[in-house]
Order: C-alpha cells, then sequence, then structure tokens
C-alpha cells in the first residue's frame, strides 16, 4: 500500500476512535452510584472532556516521529485510543511528545524520522519527512516561513504543530519562579508564551483551579492573541489588558511625560510604603476602667507590640486588626493583676467596650483607604520632604504637589490605575490571585505596572516577554535584571529567543538601522518578496491611502497603517475603507493604526507613516516605537515621508 493511503488508513481509525470516546460521553445520561461526590467529580470531569473535545480545533494530530528500535508514535491534539487499547495519538504536551519537538540531527532523542503530515478535515493531504540519521534539509524553517507567509485575517495562530526546539525549551522550562523571555520582533515570544501557559496547565493540573492570567499591552492585541488558548482546549485563563488589570471600570486621561514617569517609577513603590506606615502615633494610653483602676499601656510598648505584629503581617489592615487584639490582651493583663476581675476574658471584654480603647487604637493606628493614601502622594509638602526626601528631588515633589489624584474612576490615567492598585495591596490585598501570570510587551510596562502583575502570579510564577530594543515609553524597562529587581522578582531566569520568523532579512536591516551597537537583534530566516519602498511627497495622507490600497491588492491579504498622532487625522481623511484598529477592530484589509495599539500585531503588508514625526512621538514612538512599527509586516513594508528619513534609515531603502 502507498504511503499516503496508509496514512489516510491511520488518520481514519483515529477519527473513528475519537467519535466513539465523544459518542460515549456525550451519550451516557449522568453517573450515578452511592458515592455523591465521586458522582459529582465524574460528571465535571465528563463535562471537562467535551468541552475539550468540542472547543480544540484542526486536525486531531499533525506529525509522528519513528523510533530509531522500533515504533511509531502520532503527535496531536489529545490523547486516543483505539478499543484495542492502543494509543493511537499522543496529546503534544506528553513528556513522550517531547521527542517530535526537540530531536535534531545531531542530538536525535532516539528517533530516526519525523513526519510532518498537512491534514485538512479528515484527509490527509501530504507529508513531509525529515530523516534523522542522515543530512536533511530545513524543513522545519521552510514550514514555520510557509505558515507565517499565509494570509492572515487579524488572528493570531496556534502553533503546535511547528515548535522549534528552542521554542520548546522554554514552553516547557520547568522555573522556580520567573522566566523572561528576550527576543526580537517576530522571533515567536507571544506565541510561545501562550503555548506555555497551555502547557502549564496540562503539566500542573491544579493550575486549572488556580487559572492562568494573560496581560497584554492593549484590547486590540488581546482581541488578536485571545483565541489561541481556546482553540487549544484551555479555557482556565484570563486575558487582558493592562490598563484593564484592576477590574473596576475607569476612563482614561492623558498626562505629561514627566509626570507619567515620575509616578510609574519604583520609588513611588517606597514613597506609598513609607506614607503609609508614617500613619501610626504612640503616645501613652489610658482607659478608665472603673473609678479606681486605669489600664495604662506607655508608647513604647505600643512600639513593641507593633513590631511584633509587622514581624507576622504583611497589610496593614491585618496589622491593624492584629495590633487591636494585642492591645486588647495587654490592657486587660494589667488590670487583672490588679483588680479582682473574674478572668482574663471577661477583662478583655471590660476593654473592648471602653469607647477610650476605640479612639486610642484608631488615633495610634488609623483606618486607611487605597484612595486616601494615593491623595497622600500629592499633597502637603513637609510631610513628603520629611517622608520622602532621600528618594525624591525637589522638583519631582513639586511635580506631584501640582498635579493631583484622580478624584474618579472616570479621570483616572493608566499611572493612576498601578498607584491604586499598589496602594490595595498594601492596605488590604484582596484581589485575585492566579497560578501563573504571562506577561507580554513587557519592556513599555513601568516599574509600578509591572509590580501590579507580579501581585497576581502566586509564587511569583511568571512568564515575562520582551523586547528591550522595542522600548517606547522613557520609564520602561533598562535591563531586565534592574526591573525586575525593582518590581520585586526574587527569582528569575532570563533566555534569548534570537530567530525571527515573521520579518524578512531587508525589513530587518532597515529597522536595525536603528538600534544602537550591541542592542539585541534577531537574525532573519527568508527575503522578502516584495521589495521595500520609500516613497517621498508632499501629501501624507493621500499617498499613504494609495500605497495601502496598492499593497492589499498586491499582497492579497491585510495591510497595517502606522500614522503618528499628528499625521493620524490626515492618514483617516484619505483611507475611505478601512478598520480602526486604533479602536480596537482589526479587519482583512486595511488597518489603521496608531503606535500604542501597533505593538504586538502583524500583517501581510506594513506602511510606516512619515519616521521623523515618530520619533518625535511620545510615549509610545521615539526609536523604539519606529523600529516596532517597521518590524510588523512578513511580506511587505513602504514608508511614506514628506520629511527627509532619519539619518541611519537614509541609505536603507533600495533606489
Ligand atoms: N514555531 C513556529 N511555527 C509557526 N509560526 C511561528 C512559530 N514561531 C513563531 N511563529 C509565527 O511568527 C510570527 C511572530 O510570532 P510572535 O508574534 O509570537 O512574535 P513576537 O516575538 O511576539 O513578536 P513582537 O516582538 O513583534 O511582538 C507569528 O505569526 C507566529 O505565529
Amino acid at each position: 500500500m502507498e504511503e499516503l493511503e496508509e496514512e489516510q488508513e491511520h488518520l481514519d481509525q483515529t477519527c473513528a476512535a475519537f467519535d466513539a470516546a465523544f459518542a460515549a460521553l456525550t451519550g451516557r445520561g449522568e453517573y450515578r452510584g452511592d458515592d455523591e461526590y465521586a458522582n459529582e467529580a465524574l460528571e465535571a470531569m465528563r463535562r471537562e472532556r467535551i468541552r475539550v473535545y468540542t472547543e480544540a480545533s484542526g486536525p486531531l494530530y499533525f506529525g509522528r516521529i519513528d523510533r530509531a528500535e522500533g515504533g511509531t508514535l502520532y503527535v496531536g491534539r489529545h490523547a486516543i485510543w483505539s478499543a484495542e487499547n492502543d494509543l493511537l495519538a499522543v496529546n503534544w504536551r506528553a513528556p513522550a511528545a517531547e521527542p517530535f519537538y526537540t530531536a535534531t540531527e545531531r542530538d536525535p532523542h532516539g528517533v530516526r524520522r519525523r513526519r510532518r503530515l498537512e491534514i485538512e478535515d479528515r484527509t490527509v493531504l501530504g507529508f513531509v519527512d525529515e530523516p534523522l540519521d542522515s543530512d536533511f534539509e530545513d524543513h522545519l524553517t521552510e514550514a514555520i516561513v510557509e505558515d507565517i507567509t499565509r494570509q492572515r485575517v487579524g488572528e493570531m495562530r496556534q502553533i503546535i504543530s511547528t515548535i522549534t526546539p528552542d521554542q520548546y525549551e522554554l514552553i516547557a522550562r520547568d522555573v522556580d519562579g520567573a522566566l523572561v523571555i528576550q527576543g526580537g520582533p517576530g522571533t515567536g515570544k507571544t506565541a510561545v508564551g501562550l503555548h506555555r501557559a497551555a502547557w502549564l496547565l496540562y503539566a500542573n493540573p491544579q493550575l486549572g483551579r488556580e487559572g492562568v492570567l494573560v496581560v497584554g499591552p492593549n484590547e486590540t492585541f488581546i482581541r488578536y492573541v485571545e483565541q489561541v488558548l481556546p482553540a487549544l482546549g484551555e479555557s482556565a485563563v484570563e486575558q487582558r489588558a493592562i490598563g484593564s488589570l484592576v477590574t473596576e471600570p475607569h476612563g482614561e486621561t492623558d498626562e505629561a511625560r514627566e509626570l507619567a514617569t515620575l509616578k510609574g517609577s519604583a520609588r513611588i513603590a517606597v514613597v506609598l510604603h513609607r506614607l503609609l506606615w508614617d500613619r501610626l502615633h504612640f503616645e501613652d494610653i489610658e482607659i478608665p476602667v472603673s473609678r479606681r483602676v486605669t489600664a495604662t499601656v506607655t508608647a513604647d510598648e505600643q512600639r513593641e507590640l507593633v513590631a511584633a505584629v509587622r514581624e507576622r503581617t504583611f497589610s496593614y489592615e491585618a496589622g491593624r486588626e492584629r495590633f487591636r487584639e494585642r492591645l486588647a490582651g495587654t490592657l486587660a493583663s494589667r488590670i487583672l493583676t490588679r483588680d479582682s476581675l473574674a478572668g482574663s476574658e471577661e477583662a478583655v471584654r471590660t476593654i473592648r467596650k471602653a469607647k477610650e480603647y476605640s479612639r486610642a487604637v484608631t488615633k495610634a493606628w488609623p483606618k486607611e483607604t487605597p484612595e486616601g493614601l494615593v491623595k497622600k502622594l500629592f499633597t502637603n509638602r513637609a510631610r513628603l520632604e520629611r517622608v520622602a526626601g532621600d528618594l525624591l528631588e525637589p522638583e519631582e515633589i513639586a511635580l506631584l504637589l501640582k498635579a493631583s489624584a484622580a478624584t474618579s474612576k472616570h479621570d483616572m490615567t493608566p499611572t493612576d490605575v498601578a498607584l491604586l492598585d499598589e496602594a490595595h495591596w498594601l492596605i488590604d490585598p484582596g484581589f485575585r490571585r492566579f497560578g501563573h501570570v504571562v506577561v507580554d510587551e513587557a519592556q513599555n510596562l513601568t516599574p509600578m505596572e509591572l509590580r501590579m502583575t507580579v501581585r497576581r502570579a502566586r509564587g511569583q510564577s511568571l512568564t515575562i516577554l520582551g523586547d528591550l530594543a522595542q522600548r517606547t515609553a522613557d520609564a520602561g524597562v533598562s535591563s531586565w535584571e534592574r526591573v525586575l529587581r525593582e518590581a520585586g522578582v526574587d527569582s528569575f531566569d532570563v533566555s534569548e529567543l534570537e530567530v525571527s520568523y515573521r520579518v524578512p532579512n531587508e525589513f530587518l536591516r532597515i529597522a536595525g538601522t536603528l538600534l544602537p551597537p550591541g542592542a539585541p537583534a534577531p537574525r532573519g530566516v527568508r527575503d522578502a518578496p516584495f521589495p521595500p519602498r520609500a516613497v517621498h511627497t508632499d501629501t501624507l495622507g493621500a499617498a499613504a491611502a494609495d500605497e495601502a490600497r496598492r499593497l492589499v491588492e498586491a499582497v492579497n491579504g491585510s495591510v497595517g497603517v502606522v500614522a503618528p498622532l499628528a499625521h493620524m487625522d490626515e492618514v483617516r481623511a484619505a483611507l475611505g475603507e478601512f478598520a480602526d484598529a486604533t479602536h480596537a477592530a482589526l479587519g482583512a484589509g486595511i488597518n489603521l493604526l496608531d503606535l500604542h495599539v501597533a505593538k504586538g500585531l502583524e500583517f501581510d503588508a506594513i506602511v510606516v507613516v512619515e519616521p521623523a514625526a515618530i520619533l518625535r512621538e511620545r510615549p509610545d514612538g521615539g526609536v523604539g516605537g519606529l523600529y516596532t512599527a517597521l518590524t510588523r509586516a512578513t511580506r511587505a513594508l513602504s514608508v511614506i515621508h514628506a520629511e527627509p528619513l532619519p539619518e541611519p534609515m537614509r541609505d536603507a531603502f533600495p533606489t
């Protein structure tokens, strides 16, 4: 029999087994037995399996490995057994599947041959073999390039059939604490982060209960990636833009750059901490219990109590509760030794009832709210100088005093969100924690924003994805070590992805001219099917629109037009029919993007409008913003300019 027929036969058999397993799951009524709890658990498991079988999309498997010592293993989305208990396919995340991803000619992991299958619906269309015991061509890179150059429709795709060995190593890396993945544009950081989430959920079933949080730079990005994990069958995942991490709804207001940088800096976390604990105030307490008896606790004794309490409690509110208890106990012990009250419990009750006691507690350890604490950052020069004089310059204190705390949820800036979250955390951290947190585009987070994500990860179990060369805001990450230390991450590994699958060599070269020597830049794997173009014009809007329309035809796919705010209106007016991605909608044809939403996205073709203006734009422009814009395309790149091109790029375009 021909090999293709054999493959079709195996697929038919696997599909039949899958259908039978699915029918068995859905056909049966609820489990009924003696043990109600066991039944409930079994029923929940059944429903979960049905959900995974229904929601995971794509062919049942996509490849196979033939072992050197005999035996074949098919790798796919689920483990599937025949009625005779033969394993027809393994889950891509099972340990047995590992060699499918990691075997190389140099280190074949006991694999003789790897086969990648092309399956559509329930038909095997073809396959590509990689013998691992002789020289072979790099079919993997070829397969990835082919996958990427297929037309895209504004959604990121799963990559389980083509994960590369270096990506697999990061997806499956067992780390205590945080894993930082540094990688240039198009190296697959986002893809790796999402597949790592899926892998961790499979490897640690308790993660399913705690949940995984994925944090991205904005809503458009979240829409771009949000179907990847559900399509892999994972539902215990929450995906959020950084600005909506705090569940309360809030508006977004712009603010001056210096102020945003200052409010986002890690020093502010220390200042808030000090402002909070500065509220404690001690003086001798005297509580009249009866006409003859007074219970007293000195200021020094209270300081000792506070020290003991703070050793065991972290948050202000929990500490306050414990202090209240201990103070009552201490005061009660004073009256016990001097009076003849029946027992200590009664003494404590007596103290608690005294209104002087409540008043004394409130004075010593006042109540505080997150909003109240944030407000203190913007008021009272004397207090700010006393508490933060060693951390903030006088001009910085003046800047804070000139600004004001957000007074309603509707006028919050992104930096206010992080301040309020920090204050919540210090006072009464009641928010949800996740078993793992994936943070994408982390290079552009302020230290305060990064702290906000870190504290949502139980045990600081994090995957942090980013590219220092794409850093845009001045407050962004300077080096991973430094920023992670500032964000309070105790232990982390930093790894790098070096091959850009998205960006053709020519575009990488043009974008690379902007980078300082020694900056991390990826290596490309292919040439651009369309030569990059620079168009000099007097009418930016019209020229950008013409170029976008030309490219939609040429690439027969999606086009992103990235414009700086200074030219946004004229480009928008000239475009005609397009999807306005600046408002969170991505479409199949022309998409208009500002520098904020362009991050992390990918298109067949990109039109970059007026690089010189992008360099001037804040906070999302600058060198990092322009570098990001120039690296969004898989196939075509055009630059439209009225001003001269920025100096380093001037000779980079073919004439
Ligand atoms: N192993 C792979 N197989 C197939 N496609 C891949 C693979 N790795 C990456 N890709 C594709 O390459 C493109 C770039 O990946 P991704 O968006 O994850 O890169 P990134 O490093 O996050 O880029 P950026 O820094 O620009 O955000 C995507 O289309 C992704 O699907």
